[in-house]
């Protein structure tokens, strides 16, 4: 108990959490447009000068090298300057001969763009029908989101033909016909076992969330699967913000001789996401505190994990009884259902999503505010085991590129409290406490970090739109 307890920020210290973010007593309603973007370009801009900060660079896009149109692309979606992850793995990754990477960079920091412009940079557009990259995402969501990211940045690139091998989304009349293939491992190893994906001609091979995907507990027995039907000579790029030692040392025979760029533990928090957590006085009063916490979350978007698909059903059966409105997402559903649903939330229609582990990692909504843990993530046989990992990567769905957000994880219990204190000693994270006891201090700590997040005016679904 002492860890935790060790681990608590005074009260004023909240809000603090969130550095270099507008006063957060001034609402968005209460700043004007004009100058508000003003404030913001200062803002990003500062974070981009700040050496210590992981989206620091000295360069710009347009040193890196790349082609124009891809610059381009890049102009459009507003991207001024790469963040460090961009500017140091890039030139590694696009050189001559082709390395393998192993990169590595705390949640939001733009690891996906910096293996787009790669795969963009790789591909022949001569051949748009053949496939060239493929990249492996753990979940359908992240997959589309990957493909989204690709059109958007490849906007200009001619006969650039993304493909998503997801179910459902390959027809068996054609099958693969893109120059780029984003997919699921499972579906990915059908398509090239039935002969409908090519993929004699495949030069570059991106794996997402690496350390998930190679996790030999998990999907890591398809990976490599896959990985012995492509070419010898493919070059491998692992991206994610966690790599356990086991699952590095599996990266690095996985990617022979690869680039690395590591981060230690505690530089892996994001310094945006103001990490609190609720002490509830039993398990079910778990679910009067989400109530209570309600419109907190509707100011901004909101995800709320919980561990599994049945508890995912009943919390969102009991919210709306209680007249709330939320939407829930999980593998149950089937998939278009679930895209129905994730491209609800992106847009703004649905603010609060209650989900499970599926939607952890890589999910890019730049609006979610706050991210509650209703269970404490926890891992290994009888699930006894705290899963670091998995924590960081739920909480980095709020605070993208230089946002702020609020977490709050909920404990109610010797071992939600011990689970969630080793999580905090492992990465050095103060947390801060909430109590149900005093509900206004409780949502003024909230409210102010939520509040700040707001101020921005590009605070909007990201520049996806989708
Ligand atoms: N250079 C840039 N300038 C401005 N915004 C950027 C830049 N690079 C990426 N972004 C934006 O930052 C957000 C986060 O990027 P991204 O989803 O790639 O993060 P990530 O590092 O892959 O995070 P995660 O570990 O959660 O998967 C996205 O909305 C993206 O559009």
């Amino acid at each position: 108990m002492a860890d935790l307890a060790s681990r608590i920020t005074k009260p004023d210290e909240a809000a603090g959490a969130a550095p270099q973010v507008e006063d957060p007593t001034e609402g968005a309603n209460s700043v004007g447009i004009v100058e508000n973007a003003y404030d913001v370009e200062v803002k990003l801009a500062d974070l981009q000068n700040d050496a210590e900060s992981p989206l620091f660079s000295v360069q710009s896009f347009e040193e890196l090298g790349l082609p124009k149109a891809i610059n381009d692309g890049l102009l459009a979606m507003n991207f001024k300057k790469p963040s460090k992850i961009q500017e140091r793995a890039l030139p590694l990754m696009i050189s001559d001969p082709p390395t393998n990477m192993i990169a590595q960079s705390q949640s939001g920091t733009g690891k996906t763009a910096a293996f787009v412009l790669t795969c963009l940079a790789r591909v022949d557009l001569s051949k748009p029908q053949q496939p060239q990259a493929l990249l492996l995402a753990p979940s359908r969501e992240l997959a589309r989101q990957i493909q989204g990211v690709i059109q958007t940045i490849g906007q200009f690139c001619e006969n650039l033909i993304v493909q998503a091998a997801i179910p459902g989304e390959v027809s068996r009349e054609t099958g693969v016909r893109a120059s780029i293939v984003v997919g699921t491992p499972g579906t990915v190893m059908d398509l090239i076992r039935r002969r409908q994906f090519d993929v004699s001609q495949l030069k570059l091979l991106v794996i997402d969330e690496a350390d998930n995907m190679l996790d030999q507990q998990g999907l890591g027995e398809q990976c490599v699967r896959v990985k012995g039907l492509l070419p010898k000579t493919i070059q491998i790029l692992l991206f994610s913000a966690t790599f356990p030692d086991n699952v590095h040392r599996f990266a690095q025979k996985f990617a022979p001789n690869a680039n690395e760029i590591k981060l230690r533990h505690t530089e892996l928090t994001v310094k945006g996401i103001s990490q609190m957590y609720m002490d509830c006085p039993d398990e079910s009063k778990k679910y009067d505190v989400l109530c209570k916490l309600y419109g907190l979350m509707t100011i901004g978007s909101s995800v709320i994990f919980v561990r599994t698909r049945e508890s995912a059903n009943e919390i969102q059966r009991r919210m709306e009884a209680d007249g709330h409105k939320v939407s829930a997402l999980h593998g149950a559903f089937e998939g278009q259902n679930r895209d129905a649903l994730l491209d609800d939330f992106r847009s703004g229609r649905s603010k609060v999503l209650i989900t499970t582990n599926v939607l952890a990692r890589g999910i890019d909504v730049s609006s979610v505010s706050m991210v509650i843990n209703y269970d404490i993530p926890m891992k290994g046989p009888g699930a006894g085991v705290p899963d670091m990992e998995t924590y960081l990567h739920r909480i980095g769905r709020t605070g993208r590129f230089g946002r702020v957000g609020v977490s709050i994880s909920f404990v109610y219990d010797r071992r939600s409290y011990e689970a969630l204190s080793e999580i905090a000693n492992h990465y050095g994270i103060d947390l801060v406490q909430l109590s149900p006891d005093d509900w206004d201090l409780t949502e003024k700590k909230v409210q102010d970090v939520i509040k700040s997040s707001r101020a921005r005016p590009d605070y909007a679904p990201n520049a996806l739109g989708n």
